[in-house]
C-alpha cells in the first residue's frame, strides 16, 4: 500500500489544520518520532498549509543531505526567521542563493577558519578557568548549583569575548563590564526571547489568510520590539568598535568578530563580495552567532553531566582517564584534551542521544527530486530527525543505553559523512562552526570532570533532577534545571 501514490506516506490532513494537531509543540521531534515509526523513514505531513516531508533513517538522511543535496539546500522564509535575520541578510536563514554562496564563504574563510578559531583559544581558556573558579565557590555547598544556568552564562560570556570582544551589560542606559555576581545580562534576555521568537507559530507562515491572528495574540509587536532592541544593542557595540578601531592594537589582543567584519567593510579588497557589506549584514551575522553558538555548546554539557551522574561506571571511567594521564594538572588545556579518547567518545554518545539541534535546521525544497521512489515537490518544508536517526536501532545497538565505548573502536563521527550521526547536519548548509563548538563542550566538560566529583544535593529527587525530559524550544535543553554538588577533587 506505501506505493499506491507518489508522495510518501503519512497520517492523513485534517482540513485546513492538516497534521498540526498530531505534533507536541513542546516536542516536535518526538511526535514526529512515534509518526515515523508508523509511516516510515520518509513521511509527509501537512502542517497548516505547507507540505513538509520528515526524514527519520541514516539512509534517507544520506539520500537529503547528500545524494540531492542542492536541491534540499534552501531554508523555509517564516515570519520571525526573516525579520530577526533583517530580511535573510544572514548565513543560517538565507535561502539558497549566489548571496548565500557568498556569505558561506566570507564566514568560511574570516570567522571559523582553523586558524581564526585558533585564535580565539585564549579566550576560550580562559573562561573555562573563570568557569572551574566560580564553581570552585560551591565546593561541597549542600544545595549544589545550578548547572545549566551556570554553564549558560558560560557560554554566553564566551561568545561575547569572541563576537564582541567584552561581556556588555546595556541596562539603564549604562555600559559596564558584568560583574561575576550578576547573572543575566539584557543581551542574554533578550536573545532568550529571540530565541523563543523563532520557534514560535506564526498564523501567517502556516494559514497565510490568517495573518491579522499574529497581530491580536501581539507575536507582532513582541518581534518589533525585540528586534529595535537587538539593533540598538548591535549598533552600540558597533560605534564602540568603530571608535576603537583607529586606535592601534597592543600584540595580545585578538581581533573579534567586530574587529574582523569592521575591518572588511571598510577595506573591500579585504573580500571578493560582489556587494557592499552594511551594518545590517554586520547585525543580520550576529544573531546567528549568538543564537547558534551560545545554548548548543552549553545543552551539550548538561546533557552530559546529566547522562554520566545517571550511569556511575561511565562517570568513573571517565573521570579515571583524564586523572591518570594529568593527576598533577590543576588546569587541562587544549592540547592536553587531544589525548582524551573516552572523553571524546562520551561527547559524541552525548550527542548520539540529545543533538542539541534534533531536527537541524529546516531546510526547503528548491526544485522536484525523486526520493526512494516518491516524489518531492518544490517548495516543501524538510524536517531531518537527528534525534530519531540516533536512537534507531538499524543503527544502533541497545539505541537507549549511554554507552560511549561503541565509539571506541568505531570510526563512525560527527563530521557530516556518517548519515547515523548528524548533530551538525551535513552537506552544504551544515554547521560551518562545528570547530569552534566541539572544542568548547570537550575543554569545559574535561575540566568539569578533572576538577570536581558530582552528586545529587541532599534531599534531591533523583529521579526528577537526572530526568530527561525537555524544554521547547530551537535547541534542546533539559526541561528541570540540573542540580548538582560540585566536590573539589582531592589532589
Ligand atoms: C556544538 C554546538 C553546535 C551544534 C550541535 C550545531 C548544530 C548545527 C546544525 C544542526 C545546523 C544545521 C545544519 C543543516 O542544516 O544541515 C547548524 C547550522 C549553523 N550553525 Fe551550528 N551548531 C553548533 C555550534 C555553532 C556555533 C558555535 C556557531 C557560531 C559561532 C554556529 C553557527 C551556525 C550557522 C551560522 C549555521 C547555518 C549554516 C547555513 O545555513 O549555511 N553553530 N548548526
Amino acid at each position: 500500500t506505501r506505493r499506491t501514490s507518489s508522495t510518501p506516506p503519512g497520517p492523513k490532513p485534517l482540513p485546513i489544520i492538516g497534521n498540526l494537531h498530531q505534533i507536541d509543540p513542546s516536542s516536535p521531534h518526538h511526535s514526529l518520532w512515534q509518526l515515523s515509526k508508523h509511516y516510515g523513514p520518509i513521511m509527509s505531513l501537512h502542517l497548516g498549509y505547507i507540505p513538509t516531508l520528515v526524514v527519520s533513517s541514516s539512509k534517507m538522511a544520506k539520500e537529503v543531505l547528500q545524494t540531492h543535496d542542492l536541491k534540499f539546500a534552501s531554508r523555509p522564509s517564516f515570519l520571525g526567521l526573516r525579520k530577526l535575520s533583517y530580511n535573510c541578510l544572514d548565513l543560517a536563514f538565507a535561502p539558497y542563493s549566489p548571496y548565500w554562496k557568498e556569505m558561506k564563504k566570507l564566514c568560511v574563510l574570516h570567522l571559523f577558519s582553523s586558524q581564526r578559531v585558533q585564535s580565539f583559544r585564549p579566550i576560550r581558556e580562559n573562561e573555562v578557568v573563570q568557569l572551574i573558579q566560580k564553581l570552585s565557590q560551591f565546593d561541597a555547598h549542600e544545595k549544589g548549583v545550578n548547572l545549566s544556568e551556570t554553564m549558560m552564562s558560560f557560554t554566553n560570556t564566551l561568545i561575547c569575548k569572541i563576537a564582541l570582544g567584552k561581556k556588555y551589560v546595556f541596562d539603564y542606559e549604562e555600559e559596564v563590564e558584568l560583574g561575576s555576581e550578576q547573572r543575566s545580562s539584557k543581551l542574554q534576555i533578550l536573545l532568550n526571547e529571540a530565541e523563543a521568537l523563532l520557534t514560535e507559530f506564526y498564523f501567517s507562515d502556516h494559514f497565510p489568510l490568517l495573518g491579522w491572528v499574529d497581530k491580536v495574540k501581539g507575536t507582532i509587536w513582541r518581534l518589533d520590539k525585540t528586534f529595535k532592541e537587538l539593533d540598538l544593542i548591535y549598533q552600540r557595540v558597533i560605534d564602540d568598535h568603530m571608535d576603537n578601531l583607529a586606535r592601534p592594537k597592543s600584540k595580545e589582543q585578538v581581533a573579534d568578530i567586530i574587529d574582523i567584519l569592521l575591518q572588511m567593510m571598510n577595506d573591500q579588497s579585504l573580500h571578493s563580495l560582489s556587494f557592499e557589506l552594511t551594518f545590517d549584514h554586520i547585525k543580520a551575522l550576529l544573531m546567528n552567532i549568538f543564537l547558534a553558538g551560545t545554548d548548543t555548546s552549553s545543552a551539550i554539557v548538561v546533557w552530559a553531566m546529566t547522562a554520566l551522574m545517571n550511569n556511575p561506571r561511565v562517570m568513573n571511567k571517565v573521570q579515571m582517564e583524564i586523572r591518570n594521564l594529568y593527576e598533577d594538572k590543576d588546569f587541562l588545556n587544549e592540547d592536553d584534551i587531544e589525548k582524551l579518547l573516552y572523553l571524546k567518545s562520551v561527547v559524541k554518545e552525548t550527542m548520539r542521544l540529545f543533538p542539541p539541534s534534533p531536527l537541524l535546521v529546516p531546510r526547503e525544497t528548491m526544485e522536484n527530486c525523486n526520493i526512494d521512489g516518491y516524489e518531492i515537490k518544490p517548495k516543501t518544508l524538510v524536517y531531518v530527525n537527528a534525534w530519531a536517526i540516533g536512537r534507531d536501532p538499524e543503527d544502533w545497538e541497545d539505541p537507549e543505553e549511554f554507552y560511549p565505548e561503541r565509539f571506541v573502536t568505531s570510526s563512525v563521527d560527527f563530521k557530516g559523512k556518517n548519515f547515523e550521526l548528524i548533530p551538525f547536519g551535513s552537506g552544504r548548509r551544515m554547521c560551518p562552526a562545528m570547530n569552534m563548538g566541539v572544542l568548547t563542550v570537550e575543554l569545559s566538560l574535561a575540566n568539569l570532570l578533572h576538577s570536581f566529583d558530582w552528586k545529587l544535593p541532599n534531599g534531591f529527587d533523583k529521579e526528577q533532577v537526572l530526568d530527561t525530559q525537555v524544554k521547547p524550544g530551537i535547541t534542546m535543553h533539559k526541561k528541570i534545571d540540573l542540580y548538582l554538588v560540585p566536590k573539589k577533587r582531592k589532589s
